[in-house]
């Protein structure tokens, strides 16, 4: 099997959202939290790295990004400061220096190698533009592998002010990775699971 996204093979790119405001979690950084002993960044951005030329985080402010950057990973500005995860995408398709970015919210800390080789080789074959992963129903955006070709279509959504992550799909038709494919393929689906609130966090993370 090739392994598109083989660190060498340069072809994927990582991208962390971090700009988010933490509402649910009482507006901290979630990004920050500790996750098996490391700031939840740094186990995703690791796990990351593993198949990534580059891993960089897209955050809303200046502020966010001094208080991330003791991460020590590359930092960009949201297109639009605070407009949600569709301008931070928007800027990591226009940025790409590679042909695909692996996507991922800061409170996933399951991420998962396996599935975003997979995915990538799936997009690969498909000739779409993007590749979503659907668990329980609901597709994922922000775990998802896109071409920086994508950038067309977050550009005009943004132009329309529309910033929901599911117009940018309806417009991109990406290829969907179904959950029962995934499991097929020896993928745990708890790759896509995120932490929302302190209920989430005290449920999933390590004791
Ligand atoms: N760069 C950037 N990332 C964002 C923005 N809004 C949300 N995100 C990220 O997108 C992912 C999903 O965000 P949500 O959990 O839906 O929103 P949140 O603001 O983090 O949390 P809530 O305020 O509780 O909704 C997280 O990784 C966020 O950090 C934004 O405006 N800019």
């Amino acid at each position: 099997m090739t392994v598109m996204g083989e660190k060498g093979m340069g072809s994927l790119e990582g991208v962390i959202l971090a700009g988010g405001a933490g509402r649910r979690m009482g507006g901290v950084a979630k990004g920050l939290l500790p996750f098996a002993g490391a700031p939840l960044i740094r186990t995703i951005s690791e796990r990351m790295a593993s198949r990534c030329k580059t891993v960089a985080l897209v955050v809303a402010t200046q502020r966010q990004a001094q208080e991330l950057g003791g991460l020590g990973l590359p930092t960009r500005l949201d297109w639009l400061p605070g407009s949600g995860p569709l301008s931070a995408l928007h800027i990591a398709l226009l940025e790409a220096q590679e042909p695909l970015v692996w996507v991922s919210a800061c409170d996933m800390p399951f991420v998962s190698p396996h599935a975003a080789d997979w995915m990538a080789e799936r997009l690969e074959a498909s000739g779409a533009n993007a590749i979503v992963p659907r668990v329980s129903g609901r597709l994922h955006p922000l775990q998802a592998i896109y071409r920086p070709e994508c950038v067309l279509h977050s550009q005009s959504c943004l132009a329309q002010e529309e910033r929901r992550m599911m117009a940018l799909l309806e417009a991109v038709k990406p290829c969907v990775a179904e959950e029962e494919e995934l499991r097929r393929a020896g993928i745990d689906t708890s790759f896509v699971t995120n932490i929302n609130t302190p209920d989430d966090y005290a449920r999933i993370a390590p004791h």
